[in-house]
């Protein structure tokens, strides 16, 4: 995930390949819940590990239940042991539900009917989500839920119900502001069906039917039979039990395939590719979001499905304008505002009212952010309507506003395909957390840019603190990062490593070997080879030798030319060596050329060595240093000069803030985006 202030999306060109989606947030809370009201262990395969699964586990773990392991492991079921009904004596505490809707509506609900005493609460934007509907449901029922602040949004204090009154009336609640409220109520009254039947009326429209399938298709997996008279009135029978299913799997999310299926109906192909796959979700799915298909379908997209994955490719183009009714598909419907700026025209989607409440009010933020981009938008209480830019020329670089709303910062990353060349900045990436942690990785491993991914080259003297301003640099942007400097060494402790002896007779093999590892360059001068850390290994004197030894060989000089011009991928680089925008990334857009008086860079390396306890000398440092700076720039082979554009930034006195403040400027005032305010 990326956690920088932004993130900068160069101009895209194509999209190929395939993504495994991780687990949906709807089934994967819901099944979380209904193991944690089971009796019996349920072993959930392929849960969601997200910020909104992350909150409903604390809180089934607070109230009782046995989670193993305590927190998703990538690759390994979670086994739940259910509180069979009922809560342990004395159940109380605070619940923090962040932003999740399926983790703060449903826990409500069961916790009013089990009797804790318990405080639900969120982020702000949680106090501003309606609940009031459920709560006026669960009253009805004898339930005791209190405000906390405003009247009909949390936080709320639940307390001991009074059930004395249950008569067989039926339950009525509202269904037109969030069908959540009704997935709630299906999952809290098992619980008291022990005895009576007990049915719930649905009064108004039901919105987001399709998430009602959803909770139906589950309770049934755990022994709960409701009958559905026509969406209007829901019973459920008494003698109720809640009875785990042992394992269950949790299909991949159909809200976060709609990026990649409209990724394919937007894009070509590279290299003879054609189209996405996604995988993890497909035609079978009980997810109501997968009818996004139909849709990405009626604007042009060319869609084949198997049981758990989609293919996706280009069909029509542009894309054909559409007016929808987007009711059944409130999530992935967002996708298609982004869609609608490659459309031949003018795309209206409506009956979105509930868009207003949700992570943000998503009607007004869909506006303002397809607005900066350039497009015509027209907003009501429950539509909107789009228009592309005219032209290309009616296309401006964007830096889009997040609102903390996952589906914004996803939905935008599809306008670095715009027809303009231009980049796209997403604010605050970091919120697609909530449901999606690693979607710009995703996006990135089937994406590619128009131009080679941007690169910051970082050169100068040995000691100028290059490799620090580079690091911290390159982690303010998300960047990727190489150390050219210690290639040498990687390649001599890989080989050596292999068993390769060390000889010119086997430089292709060695070079073959280097070309074929993957090296990562990770803050604080950590390095990994194939994931292995190897920070400490490349630092002996014996490394430092075969460093020396391999360096020599013309077919490792040719292999680490292009190891190096592999590092330079999707979103950037920050590559910081001595020939960086010299010979290595010539065309780069900003290089430059750090140096720092021999003195200065003398006295830090006497502080560092110093520091580590080791014995040091001021004037055979700086000895070592000019003779070192002599070496380096007068080598034949890519000797240590600065490019002819570089910028020079002397860094003797400036502080690493300073500096890599500077790098920043720089690189900031290369960026078409206006400044922000
Ligand atoms: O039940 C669910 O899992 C959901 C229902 C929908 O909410 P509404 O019913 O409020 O539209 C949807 O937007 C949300 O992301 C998940
Ligand atoms: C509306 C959403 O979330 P929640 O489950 O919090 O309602 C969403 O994921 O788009």
């Amino acid at each position: 995930m990326y956690h920088t202030a932004f993130l900068d999306l160069p101009h895209l060109a194509t999209a190929s390949g395939s993504v495994q989606l991780p687990g949906s947030k709807s089934i994967s809370n819901r099944v979380l819940l209904l193991a944690a009201l089971s009796q019996g262990t349920t072993v959930v395969h392929d849960v969601l590990d997200s910020d909104d699964t992350r909150v409903m586990l604390q809180a089934l773990q607070q109230i009782g239940c046995v989670v193993e392991p305590a927190a998703v492991v990538a690759g390994q079921p979670l086994r739940i042991t259910g509180i069979d009904g009922f809560l342990p004596n004395n159940a109380r505490g605070q619940l923090f539900l962040g932003n999740a809707g399926t983790a703060m509506r449903p826990l409500t609900a069961a916790l009013a009917v089990l009797g804790g005493n318990f405080e639900m609460t969120g982020v702000p934007r949680m106090y501003e989500r309606p609940i009031g509907d459920l709560v006026d449901a669960l009253r009805q029922l004898g339930c005791k839920i209190d405000y906390l602040k405003d009247e009909g949004f949390p936080p709320l204090k639940i307390g001991q119900p009074d059930f004395s009154q249950l008569g067989s009336e039926s339950i009525k609640v509202r269904g037109d502001v969030s069908s959540q409220f009704l997935t709630s109520l299906l999952m809290a009254l098992p619980l008291l069906a022990t005895e009576q039947d007990i049915t719930i009326e649905v009064i108004g429209e039901l919105i987001s039917k399709p998430y009602i399938h959803i909770t139906l298709q589950l309770l049934a997996r755990f022994g709960i039979a409701v009958k559905n008279d026509n969406w209007q009135r829901f019973t459920i029978a008494a003698g109720s039990r809640y009875q785990s299913p042992g394992d269950i799997h949790v299909e991949a999310d159909a809200s976060s395939a709609s990026y990649f299926i409209a990724l394919g109906a937007l894009t070509t192909g590279a290299n003879g590719q054609n189209g996405i796959n996604v995988l993890g979700v497909g035609k079978d799915s009980i997810q109501g979001d997968i009818r996004f298909v139909e849709a990405a379908q009626a604007m042009g997209a060319v869609v084949q499905s198997g049981p758990n994955w989609l293919h996706i490719s280009r069909g029509t183009w542009p894309l054909k304008a559409i007016d929808m009714d987007c009711n059944h598909i409130p999530d992935a419907a967002m996708t298609l505002g982004a869609m609608a700026l490659f459309a031949d025209g003018t795309t209206t989607l409506r009956n979105i009212a509930s868009w207003r409440v949700k992570e943000t009010d998503r009607i007004a933020a869909m506006a303002n952010e397809l607005r900066k981009l350039g497009a015509t938008v027209q907003e009501g209480a429950d539509y909107i309507r789009i228009t592309p830019p005219a032209s290309r020329s009616d296309w401006t670089a964007a830096s889009i506003h997040t609102y903390d709303d996952h589906r914004i910062a996803m939905c935008f990353s599809l306008a670095a395909f715009n027809p303009a060349g231009l980049p796209v900045r997403i604010q605050d990436p970091q919120c697609v957390g909530k449901t999606f942690p690693d979607y710009f990785e995703a996006f990135f491993s089937v994406t590619q840019p128009s131009e080679p991914a941007p690169v910051i080259c970082i050169d100068g003297p040995t000691a100028s603190g290059k490799g620090t301003i580079a690091a911290i640099v390159a982690e303010r942007l998300g960047y990727h990062l190489l150390d050219s400097g210690s290639l040498y060494r990687i390649t001599g402790l890989a080989a050596s490593r292999a068993g390769i002896e060390l000889t010119e007779a086997n430089a292709q093999a060695i070079a073959d070997l280097v070309s074929s590892k993957v090296i990562t360059f990770l803050p604080d001068q950590q390095v990994l080879l194939d994931g292995d850390d190897i920070s400490l290994d490349i630092r002996t004197e014996q490394a430092g030798m075969n460093a020396s030894q391999v360096a020599t060989f013309p077919a490792v000089r040719q292999a680490l030319l292009q190891v190096q011009r592999n590092f330079c991928r999707l979103p950037g680089l920050v590559g910081d060596g001595r020939d960086m925008g010299t010979t290595i990334f010539p065309d780069a857009p900003l290089k430059v050329y750090l140096t720092a008086s021999v003195q200065c860079r003398a006295e830090r390396r006497y502080k560092q060595l110093i520091s580590k306890g080791l014995s040091a000398n001021m004037a055979d440092l700086i000895a070592d240093l000019e003779a070192r700076d002599a070496r380096d720039i007068n080598r034949a082979a890519s000797p240590l000069k600065p490019a002819q554009d570089a910028l020079h930034w002397d860094n003797s006195d400036s502080t690493i803030d300073e500096a890599v403040q500077q790098v920043l400027t720089w690189w900031e005032q290369r960026q078409p985006f206006a400044p922000v305010a």
